[in-house]
């Protein structure tokens, strides 16, 4: 038998996978097995293949997934970016909630962009989610000074870019890297704005990390496909966790409970207000969903 090699998939068309293994890539087919098992390869994945040619090959094996999304099809996502600006449109402090907790339900670090620093100043945004420990960065198409920084904090592990339409995330990419506006842009102009059509991830390099290239991903998408029940929310709000388990009544839901620990924090100053209102609106969304409903309407991958 062939000696295996190990490699990454950083593309998936028309049935083929792209593996970047030892500075080349493979063009390859997945063997039969997956159809077995159900699980089909998904660009993020690191796998094991079978090198039949100087370029090809066969996907043989996955190896376990850190994580992995519905839509966009993508898996070990180490980093969520998610892409916010100051103004045109002003920042949606419950779209960005939404949008961390299910990176963190995921087992993926959030991290927030302010752009376009030059319409507005973002000191309360970087604030909130400072105070929350999660990584702040602010940009702006008028400046430079941020441009190191920001590919700095990205050349490890898989990033995923995620913000409304219109936000800034390819004027972003483009000055981190002119390559990956192109690929933007090309996908974003043939697909037209706003229209639902299949898309292809691919993933390309920065310093020894990857950019997923996630055209139209939005909070929308996130959230009909990824679901946190009311039970797991808590865990999704890592500034909570240090109260939890202090609450007077078991079972509390940090909504309005007299003697509950979150609330106190909040009122203590410790917890931003405008987190634990995302919280309690997603704690009231949450109450609705039942299984058989996520399960009814779970597309097949
Ligand atoms: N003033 C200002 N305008 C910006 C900045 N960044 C982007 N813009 C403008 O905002 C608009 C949207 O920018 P895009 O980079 O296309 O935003 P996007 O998030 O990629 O949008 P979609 O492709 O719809 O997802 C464009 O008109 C940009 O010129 C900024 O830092 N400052
Ligand atoms: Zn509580």
């Amino acid at each position: 038998m062939e000696e295996l090699k190990t490699g990454l998939i950083t593309k998936a068309t028309g049935g083929f996978y792209y593996v970047a293994c030892g500075g080349r890539e493979y063009e390859c087919r997945a063997r039969g097995l997956f159809r077995k098992t159900g699980i089909s390869p998904l660009v993020g994945d690191a796998v094991k293949i079978e090198v039949t040619g100087e370029k090809e090959g066969y996907v043989v094996e996955i190896l376990p997934r850190k994580n992995s999304l519905v839509r966009p099809p993508l898996a070990n996502v180490n980093t969520f970016v998610i892409v916010v600006s100051i103004k045109d449109p002003a920042p949606n402090l419950l779209v960005i909630d939404k949008m961390m907790a299910i990176a963190c339900h995921k087992g993926m670090t959030p991290m927030v962009i302010v752009t376009k620093t030059d319409l507005g100043d973002p000191s309360e945004v970087e604030e909130i989610y400072r105070k929350v420990g999660i990584e702040v960065h602010t940009a702006s198409i008028c400046s430079d000074g941020w441009v190191e920084t920001v590919r700095n904090a990205l050349s490890h592990g898989i990033s995923a870019f995620s913000g409304n339409s219109g936000v800034g995330k390819s004027s972003l990419l483009n000055k981190i890297d002119s390559r990956l506006a192109i690929a933007t842009g090309e996908t974003s102009q043939k697909l037209g704005r706003g229209k639902h059509t299949t898309r292809h991830v691919q993933l390309y390099p920065i310093g020894d990390g990857y950019i997923a290239d996630t055209p139209g991903f939005s909070a929308v998408e996130l959230e009909r496909y990824e679901i946190i029940f009311k039970e797991e929310l808590e865990d999704c709000f890592p500034e909570f966790k240090k109260y939890l388990g202090k609450c007077q009544f078991t079972g509390c839901s940090h909504t309005v409970e007299k003697g509950c620990a979150v609330i106190q924090g909040v009122n203590q100053g410790e917890i931003p207000p405008s987190r634990h209102k995302s919280y309690c609106t997603m704690y009231e969304d949450a109450k609705k969903i039942k299984e058989w409903e996520v399960r009814k309407g779970q597309p097949d991958e």
